[in-house]
């Protein structure tokens, strides 16, 4: 038998997602025995109190963060950017507006900026979870380089310039405050 590899997951759906993903974590809960959940508040809650039912001698790893529009979904993407989450299956409702949207679309972005594996519907996490990459040890994702856009300010001229011309910005605009301040009077 091979050996097991443990992931770190992300679950999170939308409410008029969350009985899919529920679902399709009771249908997938044997494969899912074993690897490390984190989850927005009302999804982990939901998700946990199934499986747990589902396989009561199990002991299941979860990390329940806040509820996403309560800053859950922020949260998750400081976990993708510390390089804490290899897989987000995030259910996303295409059909409702969400107060957090902003939350939502960043979480997302940042997927892509560390190039995790993600997917927003139930079709594709079949096809991810069924995937022989899922438990293949030799896989190693490829992180984007993004240092030349981190040190584009290290170049010590150039930094220096943006320093100055900041600088001399200032000391324009004071002189001209001054200029525009009446004397006083005598
Ligand atoms: O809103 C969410 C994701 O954007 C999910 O949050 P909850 O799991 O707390 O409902």
């Amino acid at each position: 038998m091979e050996d097991f590899v443990k992931r770190n997951i992300g679950l999170v759906a939308h409410d008029a997602n969350k009985k899919d993903l529920i679902e399709w974590c009771l249908w997938n809960s044997k494969k899912l025995i074993g690897h490390k959940f984190y989850s927005t508040g009302t999804t982990g809650h939901m998700i946990l109190a199934a499986l747990s039912k589902k396989h009561p001698d199990v002991k299941w790893d979860f990390t329940i963060l806040n509820s996403g529009p309560l800053g859950g979904d922020q949260q998750m993407g400081s976990l993708i950017v510390g390089g804490s989450i290899d897989y987000l299956f995030f259910f996303t409702d295409p059909m409702t507006m969400q107060p957090h949207d902003s939350d939502v679309r960043a979480l997302t972005r940042l997927c892509n900026v560390e190039n995790i594996v993600v997917c927003c519907n139930r079709s594709t996490a079949d096809h991810i979870i069924s995937s022989p990459l899922f438990q293949d040890a030799t896989y190693k994702r490829i992180k984007p380089d993004f240092s030349s856009y981190a040190h584009r300010f290290a170049n010590k001229p150039l930094v220096e310039e943006a320093v100055k011309s900041v600088i001399e910005e200032q000391d324009t605009k004071q002189t001209l405050e001054k200029e525009d301040t009446p004397a006083p009077e005598k």
